[in-house]
């Protein structure tokens, strides 16, 4: 075998495996170097040979952040309930005695994944890979920076015992083999069928919810739905990924393997963002149709920034979030109104919260704000009962926060909505809305369809 004791990181990584030898503990050796760039989906596609099941990608609006993961140095599937405090302490032991080797601002450990919508609902089969929580921390991360620089990341688990030349050198194999390995025209498979779960009873889910927010036993609640697609084959997330990144650029896209599971879709909604003391959150509900023509589409847009049902059903998020991160900020700012947010197929009301804050960790922001009124409800207790009641399915991880986060506790959570779950020859696509006093089924239900159709264009369908 070809020992490559000279290949850049070796010292570092002996390093932590004498530390692991020494406290017969996991030690986790991270090493980032630059690479010459390269395109994140292409990077995502060529690992699919070794590592299908084990594949992450992230990327933001700005493409501040585009992360492509091939394997999984670490997952951490979450039971507790208890679920954004108990990744915060395994992430925080994980990261004790690790060697990192990083001489860049960017890169380092970074896990990505994300949590259950309600850990007090039971789960359904098909999101049992992703228990209340599922992260990965990937073997090969690479990250595009905003100004196009590629960084590779390795990550290795380093144990007592093992023979830490013959880790290094297949690990220096795979990188080889990621980065050099051309990619294939994907041959993709077609939607045989897609079907709509009761969708009267919805509607008459929806009448009923507006008689208990007219007898004041709560404010809002947004409730969901699913649709299942069946396709002819597997369906594979990478062709899912290339037709997200082509649309919904003003999204946030996202893909989390799970075996033969895979979590994906393009949500326009942040929750948080944490870069040191610097926080962002926005507050985007209340929707509209986009119009045939730019005439149309201003008229629309200009209808929704001053429809009453919508600005109600803004409001109650825009205050939701702003009284939760007044505890965690010592300043916030908060525009008095909202401003249109366009994307392909739908427009929203928006908010962006700025803050400056002390705490250390971003999952302490996640806490504090997830459920948001704009896809829990407002209380927040009572719109979860009613969640529970109204819905049969289990949204999984949809409406849930999504993300990722490094070794200093910071990084961003979107709330995934605008997703679904594939699922080999199947997947399952997921909408809901802000359903207040003034909702009206038929809108709602409207409402839902235009918001399923990002997902079910991407999966190669379509949606009336
Ligand atoms: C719950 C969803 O959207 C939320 C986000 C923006 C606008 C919404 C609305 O107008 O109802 C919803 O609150 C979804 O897309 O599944
Ligand atoms: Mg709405």
């Amino acid at each position: 075998m070809r020992i490559l004791h000279q290949s850049q990181g070796f010292t570092t990584f002996e390093q932590a495996v004498s530390r692991a030898e020494k406290s017969n503990r996991s030690v986790l050796y991270s090493k980032t170097m630059e690479i010459d760039t390269i395109d994140p989906l292409q990077f995502y596609e060529a690992g699919y040979s070794i590592f299908n099941g084990t594949r992450t990608f992230w990327q933001d609006p700005k493409s501040e952040a585009v992360f492509a993961g091939a394997g999984a140095a670490r997952t951490f599937y979450i039971e507790d309930k208890n679920r954004f405090d108990a990744l915060s302490n395994q992430w925080n032991a994980f990261l004790k005695d690790a060697v990192i080797d990083n001489e860049s601002s960017v890169g380092g450990p970074v896990i990505l994944g994300g949590f259950s919508f309600d850990p007090e609902k039971d789960k359904s089969h098909e999101w049992s890979s992703f228990k209340q929580g599922y992260f990965q921390l990937p073997a090969f991360m690479l990250t595009v920076n905003q100004y196009g620089h590629a960084f590779l990341t390795m990550n290795i688990v380093c144990n007592k015992g093992e023979n830490a030349v013959s880790v290094w050198n297949r690990m220096q194999q795979q990188k080889e083999a990621l980065l050099n390995k051309s990619v294939s025209t994907l041959q993709d498979v077609n939607v045989v069928s897609i079907k709509e779960y009761e969708p009267d009873e919805w509607r008459s889910s929806i009448t009923s919810v507006v008689q208990r927010i007219d007898n004041k036993e709560l404010e809002k609640v947004v409730l969901a739905r699913k649709v299942k697609v069946q396709f002819d084959d597997k369906k594979r997330s990478d062709s899912v990924l290339e037709k997200l990144r082509d649309d919904q650029s003003e999204s946030f896209i996202f893909s989390f393997e799970a075996g033969d599971s895979c979590f994906i879709g393009a949500t326009p909604e942040r929750l948080i963002k944490k870069n040191h003391n610097k926080v962002l959150s926005t507050c985007l509900a209340g929707s509209i149709a986009r119009g045939n023509t730019m005439e149309e589409d201003q008229q629309l847009g200009h209808e929704l920034l001053n429809d009453q049902k919508n600005l109600g059903e803004h409001e109650i998020v825009v205050r939701m979030i702003s009284k939760s991160l007044e505890d965690l900020c010592h300043q916030l700012t908060v525009p008095k109104q909202p401003v249109l947010m366009k994307m392909r197929d739908i427009q929203h009301l928006y908010t962006p919260v700025e803050g400056e804050t002390d705490r250390a960790s971003i999952l302490e922001f996640v806490k504090e704000l997830h459920p948001t009124p704009a896809l829990g409800g407002t209380p927040t207790h009572k719109a979860m009962e009613m969640i529970r009641e109204e819905e049969e399915m289990d949204r999984g991880f949809y409406a849930a926060p999504v993300g990722w986060l490094n070794a200093a506790g910071d990084g961003e959570f979107a709330v995934a909505i605008r997703s679904g779950l594939l699922s080999g020859e199947k997947a399952y696509l997921y909408a809901g809305c802000g359903v207040v006093r003034d909702s009206d089924a038929e809108s709602e239900y409207q409402e839902t369809l235009i918001k399923l159709r990002p997902m079910v264009r991407a999966v190669g369908g379509t949606i009336s």
